[in-house]
């Protein structure tokens, strides 16, 4: 759950389950997942005769619309036609709370973290890994299209397609996602502010948990890129380097730069997790990250940086190997094989050694039967 000291003046939006947004056009009814900047809830839209649902994604009050990257890097763009990737705000209108004014995004409703696909689309349901192969395939589409408008996106943040809920009643959209479990919360009486204005919510609701739902069926091989934190028009602005360590290139972490190879890192830990469902490095990073630890990291999966040979790339097989290593043990199938090794390809310290993205959808391993 969201962190309770979020909800302050200039936090969230303290909302509990029935409420109404929008002169009463949206009812929450779940919610479906929080980030740092904002909380997401499942809401039915009662401006239609037909059960329609959507996603609501209300910002933290000190978020305004000029600093709200997707809505900026979309209209300026005005790439709707790509939608089948990103998920994009079909509207938007502001909602009043204790603690401020809240930017309210309606989204469609999508899926859980593509670091479930694994589990999700597992050997029982997709034997010939059929399934995995189209979430990787769109997620390269996905950043390949965006690389084709020179928008850079970092991709950390992807969730998996949801079938459409649209038509279903409500009990049986919570049939399908499980009721939502909810935490009370306690307001003193002497709190500051007083109890009589909460800037916290009566109780707290868990997000939709897909691995409780009773239809797996729902969730569509399909990747959606959901986080445009990071996405940024190129020559226009000056790319922000807040991406995550787990997902950023040596480039970023070593010269607080980079250019579009950056994405083509971050995609390949995306497309470890999609297979995984782990993260491919896992950077210790408490308060401040230390250098040495990003490099100890990466390189006890790519090799050291001194071993480069003299072209300047690293031995992309002995990559490929530990990346196995890293994603299955010791026993290995050539498709792991040829798949680790598309990953390592990504994976080099040089950013102009790494393929474009669009020259990525070539791979032989997205033909694989
Ligand atoms: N349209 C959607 N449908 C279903 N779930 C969603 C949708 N959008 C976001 N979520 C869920 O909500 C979570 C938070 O969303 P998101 O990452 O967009 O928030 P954020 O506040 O912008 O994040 P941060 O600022 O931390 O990067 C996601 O991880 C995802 O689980």
């Amino acid at each position: 759950m969201e962190k309770l000291v979020g909800y302050q003046p200039g936090g969230h939006h303290p909302i509990h389950l029935g409420d109404e947004l929008c002169n009463g056009r949206f009812r929450v009814i779940h919610k479906l997942g929080y980030g740092g900047s904002s909380i997401v809830w499942l809401c039915r839209d009662q401006s239609q005769s037909n059960p329609t649902y959507v996603a609501v994604k209300i910002l933290v009050a000190h978020l305004q619309e000029a600093e709200c990257r997707e809505l900026r890097v979309f209209q300026d763009q005005n790439l709707h036609h790509l939608s089948r990737y990103f998920c994009l705000p079909k509207e938007q209108f502001t909602s009043e709370s204790p603690n401020g004014t809240h930017l309210c995004l309606v989204l469609p409703v999508l899926g859980p973290t593509v670091n479930h696909a694994a589990w999700i689309f597992n050997e029982e349901r997709d034997p010939d890994g059929i399934m995995l192969r189209q979430v990787s395939r769109s997620l390269v589409e996905a950043v390949a299209s965006l690389h084709s408008y020179s928008i850079y996106l970092r991709p950390a943040n992807v969730v998996l397609e949801l079938q459409s809920l649209d038509g279903l009643e409500e009990n049986q959209v919570l049939e399908k996602l499980g009721e939502p479990k909810t935490r009370s919360i306690t307001i003193r009486e002497d709190s500051n502010p007083t109890p009589d204005v909460p800037h916290a919510p009566k109780y707290m609701v868990q997000q939709v948990d897909f691995q409780e739902t009773t239809d797996l069926g729902l969730i569509l091989p399909r990747a959606v890129i959901i986080d445009f934190g990071q996405a940024v028009k190129m020559a226009v602005e000056q790319p922000p380097f807040g991406i995550p360590t787990d997902y950023a290139a040596p480039e970023v972490i070593w010269k607080r730069s980079g250019g579009r190879e950056v994405d083509t890192w971050s995609l390949a830990c995306t497309l470890y997790e999609v297979r995984v469902g782990k993260h491919l490095f896992e950077v210790p990073h408490l308060v401040v990250l230390d250098e040495d630890d990003y490099e100890y990291e990466i390189s006890s999966v790519i090799g050291e940086r001194m071993k480069e040979l003299g072209d300047g790339s690293v031995n992309t097989a002995a990559a490929a190997g530990q990346i196995c290593k890293r994603a299955f043990g010791d026993d290995v199938t050539a498709e792991q094989g040829q798949w680790a090794e598309m990953l390592a390809g990504l994976l080099r310290y040089e950013p102009h050694q790494r393929p474009k993205v669009q020259e990525l959808l070539k791979n032989a391993w997205f033909d694989t039967p």
